[in-house]
């Protein structure tokens, strides 16, 4: 059974529940609407409100909602505040402005009528409004998590549920890392209202999530002028976690010095998130002086107070002495930070010889799929790529085939979890699974070339430095890379990008470079790399710099007459990519 299917079955442990239970009170609600209100402590004592109200969308509304999130809707790849990962969002509407109107027709009376009076009413501020809403997807092989962090930009947060019969997992609040999470069951239609003040994360276990989440300023002047007055009083009343918020926005601001600062008052106050960052500042000498001494004592507090990541760092340095008790300190802290959800510990845990853990081969591979499933890209490359060696191995016995085929689904989720996330290795490991002569001949594949070009492409748009990365792209799929001289290369998209130039022009001229550029090629598709040797080349590197998505070149040989070739045509694009050799050839 997967791990998610077994969380499945139980009530989450620490879930909230909509009975009231002891802590929870009900308030005189809104209107007609159920509400319940809880607390939970901060770091700094503080007792952090959180308001949750049954039904606040009709069926209507969410089924309207989960249409338009479900069809036709773009998210985005851009990394992440939180995570730096790929975001899997899409803002419906921001500062003003609607970005998504079939969506937001959906949820515009939820917002004036409820959401707004509500949240005014609760945090006692008349002149609060809507800055941004955006909603989120977590699908099976996209964006599983969103780590703990608190919404710092934001005066207040509503979420509204809408599918919790597809997921199990979800939205959790916990106050400090160390402190247990508490999932929030929010049915179709129910929301949660919080403030900047409440810790908060999403995981989702098993299924697929989506998520419509509203950010609040405390006024249209804040939003528009991206300001977030409501801290300096925060701030100076020794609260811990608006100190952290605010270090956070200065180094996002690129304040670095400033940040550290912040980080240390909110350090200093307890704040555990603020110790850890603080620790790596002070490790890096970012925002001020390198200072070991300084990070030493921060990674300890960190740690101290459930930071797994801070564990890990100490747990290393123990690891690495010759005193067998340090190496048992290590150990200990080792396996604390993997029980504090930090997925690098599980990897290092399965790295480790079994002499220095004590862990036998089984429960060190248990550790290594752990990691994968909790969105550890490194295992989720090395995991996938075990299944596809087994899947390989057993490809060929007729008696495997349902074997098999478990065996190919588990391992292209890991790897597409990994490749959404950005990992390379695993785009190009999936781009070569597709091609695979056995997954096409047993239709594991429903199409080979098309699947592998996707990964691939995936994996050039995301690279940095594409040069290397070209290198095992061509090593893979060397029959269908064309190398193009800088200069053509220029020389046509100087055409390509010509005002005057209408639609059917460019695409004869496509359509004549190409036949020019690959004569004879009896191919269903090529993608024409340019190669440059040169980086001075000024024509192909403005390209470069505009265009930096990977676009794709479609030729089908047999297309013979007009209308037919017209129709490719328009269908065909161009790989540039940057080489320091010129390696690529076809
Ligand atoms: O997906 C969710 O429910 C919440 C995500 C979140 O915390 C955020 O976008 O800030
Ligand atoms: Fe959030």
């Amino acid at each position: 059974m997967e791990p998610g299917a077994m969380a499945m079955e139980s009530q989450l442990e620490g879930e909230i529940d909509w009975a009231p239970c002891a802590q929870a009170e009900q308030t005189g609600g809104i209107g007609e609407i159920q509400e319940l209100f809880k607390t939970f402590r901060s770091c700094s004592g503080k007792e952090v409100p959180a308001y949750f109200a049954k039904n606040l969308a009709s069926e209507q509304e969410v089924m309207r909602i989960l249409q338009a999130a479900r069809h036709g809707l773009e998210y985005s790849t851009r990394p992440d505040s939180v995570d730096g990962q790929p975001s899997f969002e899409t803002y419906v509407f921001d500062r003003g402005d609607v970005l998504e109107q079939r969506l937001w027709d959906c949820v515009c009376d939820l917002v004036l009528h409820r959401l707004l009076p509500w949240l005014r009413e609760r945090f006692r501020c008349p002149g609060a409004a809507l800055c941004t809403c955006l909603m989120r997807r977590y699908l099976a092989n996209e964006r599983r998590a969103h780590p703990a962090h608190f919404d710092a930009h934001a005066f207040a947060t509503c979420v509204v549920g809408l599918n919790s019969q597809d997921f199990a997992g979800g939205l959790y609040i916990q106050p400090t890392p160390s402190s247990p999470r508490s999932y929030v069951r929010l049915g179709p239609g129910d929301a949660v209202l919080h403030r900047y003040d409440l810790r908060h994360g999403v995981e989702v276990m098993h299924g697929e999530r989506y998520s419509l989440i509203f950010w609040f300023k405390d006024s249209l002047d804040s939003c528009r002028l991206g300001t977030t007055p409501w801290y300096s009083v925060a701030a100076a009343g020794g609260d811990g976690d608006a100190a952290y918020n605010i270090a956070n926005l200065l180094y996002l601001d690129g304040k670095l010095a400033e940040a550290r600062s912040w980080y240390l008052a909110a350090a200093t106050a307890g704040q555990a998130d603020a110790a850890l960052n603080l620790a790596v500042m002070s490790d890096q000498g970012l925002g001020g002086a390198h200072d070991p001494g300084e990070a030493q004592r921060w990674f300890e507090a960190a740690s101290d107070r459930g930071k797994g990541a801070a564990s890990r760092h100490l747990a290393v340095q123990h690891l690495q002495s010759p005193n067998p008790r340090r190496r048992w300190r290590g150990l200990r802290l080792l396996v604390r930070a993997a029980n504090l959800h930090d997925t690098q510990s599980l990897v290092l845990l399965h790295q480790l010889p079994s002499a220095t853990t004590g862990l036998d081969l089984h429960s060190r591979d248990l550790c290594l799929r752990l990691a994968a499933e909790k969105g550890n890209l490194q295992a989720q490359l090395e995991v996938g790529s075990k299944l596809l060696e087994r899947w390989y191995y057993l490809i060929d016995s007729p008696s495997s085939w349902s074997e098999c085929q478990r065996l190919w689904a588990r391992a292209t989720r890991l790897l597409q979890r990994a490749a959404n996330a950005g990992d390379m290795g695993s785009g190009l490991r999936l781009a070569a699974a597709c091609r695979h002569p056995e997954a096409v001949a047993k239709g594991s594949v429903r199409r080979p070339l098309h699947e592998s070009w996707w990964w691939l492409r995936r994996v050039l748009a995301g690279a940095v430095t594409t040069a290397p990365l070209a290198q095992q792209a061509a090593a893979l799929h060397a029959e269908h890379y064309v190398a193009v001289q800088p200069t053509a290369a220029a020389h046509f998209l100087r055409h390509e990008e010509d005002e005057g130039c209408q639609d059917a022009c460019r695409g004869n001229l496509r359509r004549g470079w190409l036949t020019h550029l690959v004569p004879g090629k009896q191919l269903k598709m090529i993608d024409v790399v340019i190669v440059s040797d040169d980086g001075e080349d000024s024509g192909v590197e403005a390209l470069w710099s505009q265009q930096r998505k990977i676009l794709r070149a479609c030729i089908v040989d047999e297309c013979t007459d007009d209308a037919d070739g017209w129709r490719l045509v328009q269908s065909l694009h161009v790989d540039v990519i940057f080489s320091d050799s010129s390696a690529l050839s076809s």
